[in-house]
């Protein structure tokens, strides 16, 4: 039976793409998923097997990276033009390219009062929470007699674009990874706190102002904590919780490590002088803990998927 073929259109899709920009010590970030689409004459390429006409995928995925270098990324549009612009005028079978992107807003983080007259300004000038509410999450439980309170959030995604290495780690024959003395630090947290509330109705904290601040702490630790390890870090965090809220004993958190690799320009007569990054969802570390007060026994389940 005679086929024809119909539309057809190919690209790499989801090029997760991270451009800093470092003016001093005001860093700006970018961070798109770019899906690029050609379509042109390509009826071999589908039809006889011969891929003269073929742009690799591969080659899109370079040049989104490249672009983010060359020209920056002043708007997704504006780098959405140059890269339709450059497909179709730079490859002479490929007509038209459709250039889908994504973009996730990010806002500076608010710096605690402390800090602030040390750093001499309201905001860390590296450290970003990404726009768009996390989930907030609360389990009660009640046996007749005592309650148990435990609050959290989840899907808060917070950055570093700098004050993050990591080395000095075990090195066996397996290890090919490169120490590192200025990277990216980026989580999504996932978090739980126990109140040590049981009883008397008429002490009962006030729940929304305490978990307004319980996120308002967390953030300021994120941000103000130079991190040797994201293990260090989940540890500022819970223990400036326990720290500055009374009403709370335990905090666990579930904070995946959010890689972001520097890309190799190399190969296209680029540097990378840690501007662009490709943003790597799987597989990412996962690193997990619970911080407690002093004398207080850990009550918050280990495995918080369910909570
Ligand atoms: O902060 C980190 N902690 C680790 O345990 C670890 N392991 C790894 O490969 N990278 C990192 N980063």
């Amino acid at each position: 039976m005679p086929t024809i073929l119909g539309q057809n259109q190919y690209g790499k899709a989801e090029n997760r793409v991270v451009k800093i920009t470092r003016d001093g010590d005001t860093h700006h970030i970018k961070d798109l998923n770019v899906s690029v689409a050609l379509s042109g004459d390509l009826e071999d390429v589908h039809l006889s097997g011969s891929n003269a006409n073929c742009l690799p995928t591969d080659t899109t995925k370079n040049t989104v990276y490249a672009f983010a270098k060359e020209y920056g990324i002043e708007s997704a549009e504006q780098f959405g033009i140059h890269l339709a612009r450059h497909f179709v005028t730079s490859q002479e079978p490929i007509k038209q390219a459709r250039i889908r992107i994504e973009e996730y807003a990010w806002e500076r983080i608010e710096t605690s009062e402390a800090n602030s007259k040390f750093i001499g300004s309201d905001e860390v000038k590296h450290s970003f929470v990404r726009k768009g509410q996390e989930t907030r999450v609360s389990e009660i439980t009640y046996d007749g007699e005592n309650w148990q309170v435990i609050s959290g959030l989840k899907d808060l995604i917070v950055m570093n674009s700098t004050n993050s290495e990591f080395w000095g780690y075990i090195k066996d024959k397996y290890t090919t990874l490169q120490e590192a003395y200025d990277r990216i630090l980026a989580t999504q947290v996932s978090g739980r706190w126990r109140f040590n509330w049981t009883d008397d109705e008429q002490r009962m904290p006030n729940w929304e102002k305490s978990y307004d601040q319980v996120k308002k702490h967390m953030l300021q630790a994120f941000a103000e904590t130079y991190s040797l390890s994201l293990q260090q870090t989940l540890y500022q965090m819970g223990s400036r919780i326990i720290n500055s809220r009374s009403e709370i004993d335990e905090v666990r958190f579930s904070l995946p490590n959010k890689h972001h690799f520097l890309v190799d320009l190399e190969p296209f007569g680029l540097k990378n002088d840690n501007e662009v990054y490709y943003a790597a969802d799987r597989p990412y570390g996962l690193i997990e803990a619970t911080i407690l007060r002093d004398g207080v026994e850990p009550q918050i389940p280990v495995d918080m998927t369910n909570l």
